[in-house]
């Protein structure tokens, strides 16, 4: 069987990936708070857990996976979208999943097994903050629960950091209710205007940290194989996700593995809706660049680097990509090459697999769609956009055309077609040996009629 190594955060070291139970691999990522469209980053972590999801299920079955993400749809910045556009929260946060389903799916991301909403989960958290003041980790004061950070010795473990550190570093709210600057939020009071839940603190909502230990224990137990998010999350999220998770279930461990994705950047900085340097995986879709394309670009680079996406990335993968397409159209699927798995089992080396491809184009065309489609790529799914190109008429064209021009010295036609051929964005090759066509980076087939 062949061995996953994954760089876990928690011992910041490449290690064996050994599942507590290979009948049943258990993997929790953070997901997206719905109120707008995702942005580009936000991306980055659905494709490279995608992958990850991709190569557990073939190492391990497809029924042995079990990935859950979840959907935070209670937020105070839901809330505010709501306040400044008068909708109501649950249309605001139905509409914003089903564009993400949408948008995801475009990429060739695979849903993941279950996507619970936090608001479905309120009763579990409302037990597990009720077990963590029993057990002394957590406090009530005016209403809110806060959780008491200096009763978790491990605080901090993940990130290798001391909570002095921490404080030092981090904008820390204080608030009166609070015992230590460091504690957060478990529950907080809800007003006539915010959605709220009856709970033993009266009316009120979860912070955002409990809704992932409650829902990632209520679907995956106490202890499961790894937890993702983007790197951004590490501190406070995850660090205060482990300290629930650990304090009110001392007899599991939570997670084993941790990934983190690095983020994808604009000149330098994290793509975020707060800086607001963002553009949509909508807003490439309607420029009219394929989700296979943009899943090969964010690929291209391995998930513990920070990347950055430019035209020029775009272009290389849309010729690609076209080529890809043309070569395997008429192909049947074979088997998925050993090489590649093994170049994604190494800490998920998509880079590597990306290359892999280029050299099985190459080769064997059922090994080489297999592979690919084993990475998500030229699947029917994604539509045969840039499939069964059939240049043969123009090249024979352009060929004539030349012949004709070696007889009378006049190349203008010849030119004048070339020219045509490459504003239609067609990659034209012309030798002694023949002429050749190929789909090239932004082929517009409309721009052919009439040649
Ligand atoms: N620029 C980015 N690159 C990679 N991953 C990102 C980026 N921005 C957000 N993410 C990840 O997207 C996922 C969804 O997060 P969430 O919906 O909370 O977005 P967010 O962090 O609020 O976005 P923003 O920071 O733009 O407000 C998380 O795993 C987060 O780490
Ligand atoms: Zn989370």
């Amino acid at each position: 069987m062949t061995t996953i190594r994954l760089h876990n955060t928690k011992s910041r070291k490449k290690e064996d990936f050994v599942p507590i139970d290979p009948q049943n691999v258990r993997m929790y990522v953070c997901g997206p708070t719905v109120y707008d469209r995702a942005h580009l980053g936000n991306a980055r972590p659905v494709l490279v857990f995608d992958i990850l999801y991709r190569l557990l299920r073939h190492v391990y079955g497809e029924k042995s996976v079990t990935y859950v993400r979840n959907f935070t749809d209670v937020d105070d910045k839901i809330n505010a979208r709501a306040a400044a556009t008068g909708r109501p929260i649950r249309d605001i946060t139905d509409e914003t999943i089903g564009w993400y389903h949408d948008d995801m799916d475009s990429l060739g991301a695979m849903r993941p097994d279950q996507e619970p909403r936090a608001t479905e989960w309120i009763g579990a958290m409302i037990t597990m903050i009720e077990d963590l003041i029993a057990k002394g980790h957590a406090y009530e004061k005016e209403g809110h629960v806060l959780f008491r950070v200096r009763s978790y010795e491990n605080y901090g473990a993940l990130s290798g950091r001391s909570v002095d550190d921490m404080i030092a570093g981090a904008r820390v709210e204080v608030a009166p209710f609070k015992e230590d600057p460091m504690d957060f939020v478990l529950w907080k009071p809800s007003d006539a205007d915010t959605p709220g839940w009856d709970s033993p603190w009266g009316y009120g909502r979860p912070g955002w940290h409990i809704e992932c230990s409650a829902m990632s224990y209520e679907l995956l137990g106490a202890s499961f194989d790894i937890h993702g998010g983007g790197n951004d999350l590490q501190f406070p999220h995850h660090e205060n996700e482990i300290a629930q998770s650990c304090c009110a279930h001392p007899e599991g461990g939570f997670a084993n593995y941790w990934l983190h994705n690095e983020m994808l950047q604009v000149e330098g900085k994290k793509m975020s809706k707060s800086l607001g340097n963002f553009f949509t995986v909508r807003d490439l879709l309607d420029q009219g660049i394929p989700g296979e394309v943009v899943r090969l670009v964010m690929l291209g680079t391995h998930y513990g680097k920070p990347m950055d996406w430019t035209d020029k990335k775009r272009a290389e993968a849309e010729q690609t990509l076209r080529n890809w397409r043309n070569l395997t159209a008429d192909v049947d699927v074979g088997e998925v090459d050993a090489e590649l798995v093994d170049t994604l089992a190494d800490d998920l080396n998509t880079a590597g697999a990306i290359a892999r491809l280029y050299v099985l184009a190459k080769g064997d065309a059922a090994t080489f769609k297999a592979s690919a489609r084993f990475m998500g790529f030229l699947t029917d799914e994604l539509g045969e956009w840039a499939a069964g190109v059939d240049l043969t008429a123009y090249a024979d064209k352009l060929a004539a055309v030349r012949a004709a021009a070696m007889e009378t010295k006049d190349f203008s036609a010849v030119d004048a077609l070339k020219k045509a051929l490459m504003d239609a964005g067609v990659e034209v090759r012309m030798s002694k040996a023949g002429v050749e066509l190929l789909p090239g980076a932004g082929f517009d087939a409309a721009k052919l009629e009439g040649l």
